[in-house]
């Protein structure tokens, strides 16, 4: 398969993208001035918005990482939320923002929310760069959200099928054919 030939139907391109990270992060440099932020990244597949965020946030920031596995290779959670790595750093007295590729269910931010909040950070909220509010199995709101998208299973730009599609630049519907 040759990625610069296939014609897939894009939800959020390139530049929807990089607009919209700009305007992400100039909120939430706003809303943590003065404050002591505490990123942390769900791995795998928030890696590349969580990279791309904090290039665009002005205040102090420290980052860490935090990997959690549900979907495994298919398309449904399966429900059962595995935290692969914890947070490694204490969490007291920050104010942690948690980044996420995409909330779907919402089984997995809840998890992590909750989990996270055992760790007595100063405050906690959450960040996704997607939202399919249709899916919910748990009543959650991201506290900052960077499209909210329809029905549809999406990779690209971080987020993968099979664990592929991660690297391509921009947010798209696969299709049967590339399944
Ligand atoms: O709202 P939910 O239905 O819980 O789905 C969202 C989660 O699913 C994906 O993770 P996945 O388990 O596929 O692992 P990954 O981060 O390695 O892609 C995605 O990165 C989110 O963390
Ligand atoms: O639409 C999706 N695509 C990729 N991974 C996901 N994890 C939850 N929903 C999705």
């Amino acid at each position: 398969m040759n990625i610069e030939t296939k014609k897939w139907e894009v939800l959020c391109s390139e530049e929807q993208i990089s607009a919209k990270l700009k305007e992400l992060g100039a909120q939430i440099s706003k809303d943590y001035e003065g404050k002591n932020l505490m990123v942390i990244s769900l791995l795998k597949g928030s890696f590349i918005f969580c990279a791309d965020l904090v290039r665009n946030i002005t205040v102090p920031v420290k980052i860490e990482f935090m990997t959690t596995s549900s979907y495994g290779h298919g398309e449904e959670s399966s429900g059962k939320i595995n935290v692969v790595a914890d947070v490694s750093a204490s969490l007291e007295g920050y104010d942690v923002l948690v980044v996420d590729d995409i909330t779907d269910t919402a089984l997995t931010m809840s998890h992590v929310m909750a989990h996270l909040k055992a760790k007595n950070p100063a405050s906690i909220k959450s960040c996704v760069l997607l939202d399919k509010p249709s899916r919910r199995k748990v009543e959650l709101v991201p506290d900052y959200c960077g499209f909210s998208i329809e029905d549809k299973f999406v990779v690209g730009y971080g987020l993968n099928f099979g664990d592929y599609y991660r690297n391509i630049p921009y947010v798209f519907n696969v299709t049967n054919e590339d399944r």
